[in-house]
């Protein structure tokens, strides 16, 4: 099975979390902050489910099928969590017989949706997941990315700059395609690359707002063709960047 991975909002989506222990209780926290409506159903509930907020606890006998069915009708995810397997064997047939998506924690092979470990660094979002192969490694990959990216200058100073960049070219260049072509456009250029690099940030935006205004309409800038390059002049440097110490741990 191939999934795809997705960031989605849950923003008002109702989700049905079967089993109110340690799973239960972490994805329930997850999807509530998310936005989700929550419920969650069980025998019982841990303390830290029983004390939040804004969670619907349903104590039920989940060996009822129709009480399943009842549950979940509307949701739009299920999560299967409780510590018995024919139970979670139950929810999850009826659950798939409704055509509604399945987070099944117990089974990572037919879970349609997957949790991953996830972090952020600097608004850019991390999921990763080895889609149950092993936690272990995908979590030491998280490790390695967000670190990684903390100790990278040299990104970071792109990372403010190009979100800066992306504003400011939507409020001056009416049409998108122009735009695409543009965002990497400057990127090749060496002014605007090395005033990122000193973290001269409002330069690099000056100097790439001036060289976007003159090229508006320019074109064979696409990630596919302008990425290579960039990687070619700068590659070396932004991965060696991957290794510096820490400038500042709180950022
Ligand atoms: C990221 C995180 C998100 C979260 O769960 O919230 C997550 N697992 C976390 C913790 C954790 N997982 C396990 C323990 C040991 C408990 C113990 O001691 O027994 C602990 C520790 C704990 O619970 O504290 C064991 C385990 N995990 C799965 C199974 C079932 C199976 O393998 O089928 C078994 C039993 C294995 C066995 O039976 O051998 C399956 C999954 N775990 C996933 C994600 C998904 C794929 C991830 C991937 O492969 O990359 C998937 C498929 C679930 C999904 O997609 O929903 C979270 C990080 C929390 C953090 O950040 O610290
Ligand atoms: N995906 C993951 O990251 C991950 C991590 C750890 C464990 N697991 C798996 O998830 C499952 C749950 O783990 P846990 O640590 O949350 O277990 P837990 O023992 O803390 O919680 C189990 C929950 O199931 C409920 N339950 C048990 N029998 C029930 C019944 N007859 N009717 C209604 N509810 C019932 C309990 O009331 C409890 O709320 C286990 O199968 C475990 O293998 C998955």
């Amino acid at each position: 099975m191939k999934r795809v991975p997705l960031f989605l909002s849950l923003e008002g989506r109702k989700v049905v979390v079967f089993g109110g222990g340690h799973v239960g209780t972490r994805r329930a926290k997850k999807f509530k902050e998310a936005g989700a409506k929550v419920t969650v159903v069980a025998k019982d509930f841990s303390e830290e489910l029983k004390s939040l907020d804004g969670v619907e606890l349903v104590k039920a006998d989940l060996r009822d099928e129709k009480t399943i069915e009842e549950l979940i009708n509307g949701a739009f995810l299920v999560v299967i969590a409780t510590s018995v397997p024919e139970i979670n064997d139950k929810i999850f047939s009826v659950a798939k017989k409704m055509g509604i998506l399945v987070n099944d924690a117990t089974n990572a092979n037919r879970s349609d949706v997957h949790v991953p470990f996830e972090s952020e660094v600097e608004g850019i979002r991390i999921a990763i997941s080895s889609e149950g192969a092993s936690g272990v490694s995908a979590h030491i990959a998280q490790y390695l990315i967000e670190e990684c990216l903390k100790r990278n200058t040299f990104w970071k100073n792109i990372n403010r700059f190009a979100k800066l960049f992306k504003k400011e070219l939507k409020n001056r260049i009416k049409d998108a395609k122009d735009r695409y072509h543009l965002y990497w456009y400057v990127m090749l250029n060496d002014d605007v690359i090395r005033f990122i690099k000193e973290g001269r940030i409002e330069d690099a935006l000056y100097k790439a707002i001036e060289i976007a205004t003159k090229e508006a309409g320019i074109r064979g800038y696409e990630p596919s063709k302008a990425m290579p390059l960039f990687l070619s002049k700068w590659g070396d440097e932004l991965l060696l960047s991957c290794c510096s110490p820490f400038e500042d741990r709180s950022r």
